[in-house]
């Protein structure tokens, strides 16, 4: 197959070749309707039923591409968006999935209690240019100019928790989820440099920016899908002024007439809810006589 003669009209769309935010990008695809065949040892996959290419890449490298406009698409984590440097590249949609933190970590039981106390010593990565930034504000903080530069940060491609242990370093800059990692390495946090989660990004001069537009409110549908369940109700009329404070939906609750006999005074409300706040929000609603409450999941969404 000629590859390059198959990827010339395509939109080039850049997702991670492995690691901690592959299945959700393949999951988000999926809920998208993109569909592809991956040959196998192949980093490209032509899309069947869109002309897209997807292109699978280190998470790291994909703001690179995408910055340098090689690639229209990219799904990436905010930290590699920011470590990379680039400004050419938009980030356009936060996916909600990917989410930690960078993260300052130094031995627990060692007497380092302070980044402060870090400037000058030696601090292990795979987020040089962050943490560089980072050191030389203190750097400069704790001994003006000449200081700048003085801590030795040196890049680690993986396992970086290790390197305290080993010896290499006095503290590491890495990324924390739950927290095992740092913790089974025997490390604290001691301050964070930024919070992350996934994120869709776009080159600042694309090509086929209509399938662009497309392909993000897809995405953008199966998110709030995600982070969104729909409620149903039925609450007396005279509380519905409450009752919208408690559900007021992403835009405004549908309310409709209940059609029984009898409960002409009686309203049906149906509300989009966080799923976050779900359990709370029907505590609420049964405080205030709502009835027949139902909440139900969705498998996607649009909505401008
Ligand atoms: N523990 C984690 N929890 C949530 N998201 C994470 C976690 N670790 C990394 N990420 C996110 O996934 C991105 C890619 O990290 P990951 O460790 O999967 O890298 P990788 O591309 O497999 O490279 P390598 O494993 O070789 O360092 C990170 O930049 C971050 O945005
Ligand atoms: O707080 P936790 O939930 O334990 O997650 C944090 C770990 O996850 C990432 O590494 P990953 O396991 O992806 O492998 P890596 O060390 O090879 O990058 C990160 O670099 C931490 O080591």
């Amino acid at each position: 197959m000629d590859l390059v003669n198959h990827l010339s009209d395509r939109l080039l769309f850049a997702v991670p070749k492995k690691g901690r935010l592959q299945q959700s990008c393949l999951d988000l695809l999926k809920g998208s309707d993109i569909q592809f065949h991956r040959h196998s040892r192949l980093d490209i996959a032509l899309c069947i039923n869109f002309p897209i290419a997807l292109i699978f890449l280190p998470a790291a490298d994909i703001p690179v591409f995408v910055g340098e406009g090689r690639v229209d698409l990219g799904i990436t984590g905010h930290d590699q968006v920011r470590e990379s440097r680039t400004t050419e590249v938009e980030q356009i949609l936060d996916l909600g999935f990917g989410k930690c933190k960078l993260q300052v970590q130094v031995p627990e039981k060692g007497d380092i209690q302070d980044p402060k106390d870090l400037v000058g010593r030696n601090i292990v990565t795979s987020f040089v240019s962050l943490t560089r930034e980072y050191f030389e504000k203190l750097e400069v903080e704790a001994g003006g100019e000449e200081r700048r530069g003085a801590t030795k940060i040196k890049y680690v491609g993986g396992s970086v928790e290790a390197a305290c242990a080993l010896g290499v370093a006095d503290g590491i800059v890495d990324l924390v989820e739950s927290g095992e990692t740092m913790k089974a390495a025997g490390l604290k946090p001691i301050a964070t440099l930024i919070e992350t989660s996934a994120v869709l990004i776009k080159s600042k001069h694309p090509s086929h920016p209509e399938l662009i537009d497309r392909i993000c409110s897809r995405i953008r549908g199966v998110i709030t899908a995600q982070k969104y369940v729909l409620c149903t109700y039925n609450i007396p009329r005279s509380m519905l002024t409450y009752v919208v404070q408690i559900t007021p939906g992403k835009r405004a609750p549908t309310v409709t007439q209940l059609m029984d006999q009898g409960a002409e005074d009686w309203a049906a409300v149906s509300v989009m809810v966080e799923k976050s706040k779900i359990a709370m929000v029907m505590d609420q609603l049964e405080e205030v006589g709502a009835t027949d409450i139902l909440v139900m999941n969705l498998s996607n969404s649009r909505s401008s």
